[in-house]
């Protein structure tokens, strides 16, 4: 079999040569960016135009490999050239090994500094004082829904959300052994043990479930105790060396996450872009028809309508609205200026490339 392998080993070789070749000297046109960049004092990551080259290697795609692993591969090359601009730092809400902190990683590569904060709060303060260049923040759980703290904050924070990242929540039983025999408690966040209920009733309707402060630290309570499963997801396992006994076993297998990117600046447009907004009216029969009427009359189509209770002021509800396009296209800026005078409140929280 071997001699065989060999001529095939020696072309992949060959090709490996080749590609590294190219790679370095991408990299280097990265290099020089940077430097024009720096100069010119202008934002070093540039979402709109990641966003660009990742639909660039669809179109361009002749296959056999798939887009997805393409894109993969090339968020990975990205995230490695732009590390020799500068390495960016990217607070999320910590511990390490949660779903944050996977949806920091799958979306700006691993060619970056993760920076775990204990809150919501801190993510949004650690951008806000420059101390991380981006913060990455849960918005809202396909099971769960909105995450209310989030929504909050994006009302009151300077920043803006220069993207946005959606994860599959995949949950995994783990232990030391990838075995159940010794286990006596099987330890997760609330939310993920809610999310695995039915599994769980099924599979182990006898062993105590006891909720902790996330699914890292069940991990890490798992990694220390052979009496002590952790339900997390794939970062936790690896993270703290566990094997799986059962992958996916939440009862929801479309179960997502939504995450925004909240930065200093704004992001370009790319053609394809969706815009956040807020907006309050006041408590009137008709107002939130009225303040929708502008998105009709100049075909802007909404995406999301999301509401939260107002807690204070002369307004009762805000609302959470999400248009297709970005806010400097002519028909947008039309719409939202007509808009604006039909609300109580307006703030675009942020324009990012879908
Ligand atoms: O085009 C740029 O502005 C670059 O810095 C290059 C590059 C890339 O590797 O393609 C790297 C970082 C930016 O976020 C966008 C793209």
């Amino acid at each position: 079999m071997e001699k065989l392998l060999k001529p095939l080993r020696d072309r992949i070789d060959e090709i490996d040569t080749q590609i590294l070749d190219l790679l370095n000297r991408r990299a280097r046109v990265a290099q020089e960016v940077g430097h024009v960049k720096n100069k010119l004092d202008a934002p070093i990551f540039r979402p709109d135009r990641e966003a660009q080259v990742l639909r660039q290697i669809v179109e361009r795609n002749p296959g056999p490999l798939g887009n997805a692993e393409l894109q993969t591969i090339y968020k990975e090359i990205m995230s490695a050239c732009r590390s020799l601009e500068k390495r960016i730092i990217v607070a999320y809400l910590g511990p390490a090994g949660t779903f944050s902190e996977q949806a920091v990683y799958r979306y700006f590569g691993m060619a970056i500094d993760a920076l775990p904060c204990p809150t919501i709060d801190e993510v949004f303060r650690a951008a806000e004082a420059g101390t991380a260049d981006f913060g990455v923040v849960p918005i809202e759980n396909s099971t769960e829904g909105a995450i209310n703290r989030t929504l909050d904050l994006l009302m009151q924070t300077p920043l803006t959300i220069s993207s946005e990242i959606s994860i599959l929540i995949q949950h995994n039983l783990m232990t030391r052994t990838g075995k159940m025999e010794n286990v006596q408690t099987i330890c997760a966040h609330s939310q993920a043990l809610a999310q695995c209920q039915g599994w769980l009733n099924q599979h182990f309707p006898n062993i105590m479930r006891h909720a902790v402060s996330s699914n890292a630290e069940a991990a890490r309570m798992a990694s220390e105790d052979s009496q002590v499963a952790a339900i997390a997801g794939e970062m936790a396992s690896k993270r703290y060396g566990l094997q799986v006994v059962s992958a996916h076993i939440q009862d929801e297998s479309q179960n997502r996450t939504r995450f925004a990117v909240v930065g200093r600046k704004e992001t370009e447009p790319t053609g394809k872009d969706q815009t956040s907004l807020l907006l309050s009216v006041q408590n009137k029969a008709g107002a939130v028809y009225k303040m929708l009427e502008p998105l009709e009359k100049y075909g802007v189509s909404m995406t999301r309508l999301e509401s939260r209770p107002a807690k204070t002021g002369n307004w009762e509800y805000y609302f959470f609205v999400d248009i297709d396009g970005h806010v400097r296209e002519e028909k947008i800026e039309k719409a939202l200026s007509e808009l604006k005078d039909r609300v109580v409140y307006f703030k675009v929280l942020g324009s990012y490339p879908i």
